[in-house]
C-alpha cells in the first residue's frame, strides 16, 4: 500500500492573475510547477494548513475562499490527495523562499507551464473557468 499524502494548494488570485511556483531541482517532482502550500498536519483543517503554509513559504497572508478541485494522483512515492482553494492576498506580497521561481499568469496561460501531474485537473478547470 502506498502512503496517502494530504496536501493543500493555494490558487492565489491578484489583479486577475494566478500565482504559480516552481519546485526546486533537489526536491521530489523537480522543476515542476505547483500551487504554494504543503502537507496538512495532524489536527489541522485544510484552511488552517493553507494559511500556515502560505505564511511560512510566501511570507504573506491570504483569505481562503471556495475549493477549486480535490483530486488524487498516484506518484511512485505515494498517493497525493490535493485540495486547492481560491485565495486572495490580505497582507504582504508573495516572496520567493523555497521555490526557484514564481510567475503570475492569466488563467488561460496556465496550461503553458509544466505542472505537477496532481495539479492538472485544477489547471484545466481554471483555464476553462476564466476567459481573459
Ligand atoms: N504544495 C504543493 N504540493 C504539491 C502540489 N501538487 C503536487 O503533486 N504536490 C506534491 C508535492 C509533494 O510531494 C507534496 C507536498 O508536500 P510538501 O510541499 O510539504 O513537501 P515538499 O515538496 O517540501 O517535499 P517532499 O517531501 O515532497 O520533497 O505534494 C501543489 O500544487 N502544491
Amino acid at each position: 500500500m502506498k502512503k496517502d499524502i494530504h496536501v493543500v494548494g493555494a490558487v492565489i488570485i491578484d489583479n486577475g492573475r494566478i500565482l504559480c511556483a516552481k519546485r526546486g531541482m533537489e526536491k521530489s517532482l523537480p522543476g515542476l510547477w505547483e500551487f504554494p502550500g504543503g502537507k496538512i498536519e495532524q489536527g489541522e483543517t485544510p484552511q488552517e494548513s493553507l494559511r500556515r503554509e502560505i505564511q511560512e513559504e510566501m511570507h504573506c497572508e491570504v483569505e481562503i475562499g471556495e475549493q477549486v478541485e480535490h483530486t488524487s494522483y498516484e506518484y511512485d512515492f505515494g498517493i497525493v490527495h490535493l485540495q486547492t482553494y481560491y485565495c486572495k492576498l490580505t497582507k504582504g506580497t508573495p516572496v520567493l523562499t523555497e521555490h526557484t521561481e514564481i510567475k503570475w499568469l492569466a488563467a488561460h496561460e496556465l496550461p503553458s507551464l509544466d505542472w505537477a501531474p496532481a495539479d492538472i485537473p485544477a489547471i484545466e478547470k481554471l483555464a476553462a473557468t476564466f476567459v481573459n
